[in-house]
């Protein structure tokens, strides 16, 4: 698949990270008692408010919650007012056929996995997906496309971008969904001495921390949140987020996870998984 090119990002480069929407194939429809569609909205709104003046958003997985396409053309339309470039991935909860059949039909939704910004960044996105399963996995093909690119653009920083955490979270119920072949994963990226940071999705929880070299970025989801920490699923009142990110020509990064700033959107919290 071709490249997606941003030629003129050569100063810094700016980000909107958004995830785990779980948006259903009708807007009336709950996740656990959320309106993900409707929470979704809040933190468009959100991101519209704010002063941040993203270049283009990353939507790292699980978009659709019921796999329809339906839910795909409506996240499409929800972000229209957004006016970027959205790129995405895929999560565990989506699937390919729909995905794209819901997101191609709108020029404003990108399917190529390689950005190229300006002459110093570049940001690759990866599918982790193993179909009919939670957890992650990066298939053989995934890891040789990744030390292409890595190796044909050397000279590059560079941002990975995945729907699976590649780190453990303490909370035995997700983990056992957390990505299967990490090694593989950082193998490779040791080969390489300009990969600067790792973001995900699924989690549904913010980490920010350095771990062998790399920064690793988790961010929270639009709709519902798992609290940290916890062997058991246990769902968190924090109130849904996203990620703003800023990418420095000497290979600095600034990032900020923004939430709203009450969560009006509580799921149930006497369910026990979903
Ligand atoms: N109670 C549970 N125990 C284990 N896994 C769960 C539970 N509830 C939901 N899950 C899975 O854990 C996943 C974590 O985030 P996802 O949104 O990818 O989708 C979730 C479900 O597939
Ligand atoms: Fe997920």
């Amino acid at each position: 698949m071709e490249s997606y090119s941003f030629p003129d990002l050569n100063q810094v480069i700016k980000i909107i990270q958004i995830t785990d929407t779980h948006l259903l194939a009708n807007g009336d429809q709950e996740l656990l008692g959320v309106n993900t569609a409707k929470s979704f909205q809040a933190v468009i709104d959100g991101i519209h408010r704010g002063e941040f003046a993203y270049d283009f958003i990353l939507a790292t997985g699980d978009l659709a919650q019921d796999q329809c396409s339906q839910a795909y053309t409506r996240f499409a339309e929800m972000v229209k007012p957004l006016e970027k470039p959205v790129f995405w991935l895929e999560g565990n909860h989506d699937i390919q056929p729909a995905m794209y059949q819901g997101l191609t039909p709108f020029p404003q939704i990108q399917s190529e996995k390689h950005i190229l910004m300006g002459e110093k960044w570049q940001v690759l996105l990866l599918d982790s997906h193993i179909p009919t399963l939670s957890k992650g996995e990066l298939s053989q093909d995934q890891l040789n496309w990744l030390a292409r690119k890595l190796e044909e653009y050397s000279e590059r920083f560079t941002l990975i971008a995945l729907h699976h955490n590649i780190l453990p979270t303490n909370s035995a119920w997700l983990d056992q969904h957390s990505l299967a072949n990490s090694e593989a994963l950082t193998t490779i990226l040791a080969q390489f001495s300009k990969v600067k940071a790792i973001l995900y999705g699924h989690i549904h929880q913010e980490v920010d921390r350095f771990w062998l070299g790399y920064r690793v970025l988790a961010t929270p989801s639009t709709c519902i949140q798992f609290k940290p920490n916890c062997d058991r699923f246990t769902l968190d009142p924090m109130p849904q987020g996203w990620r703003e990110i800023s990418l420095f020509p000497d290979g600095n990064i600034e990032t900020t996870v923004r939430r709203l700033n009450e969560n009006n959107f509580l799921p149930n919290f006497h369910a026990t998984g979903y």
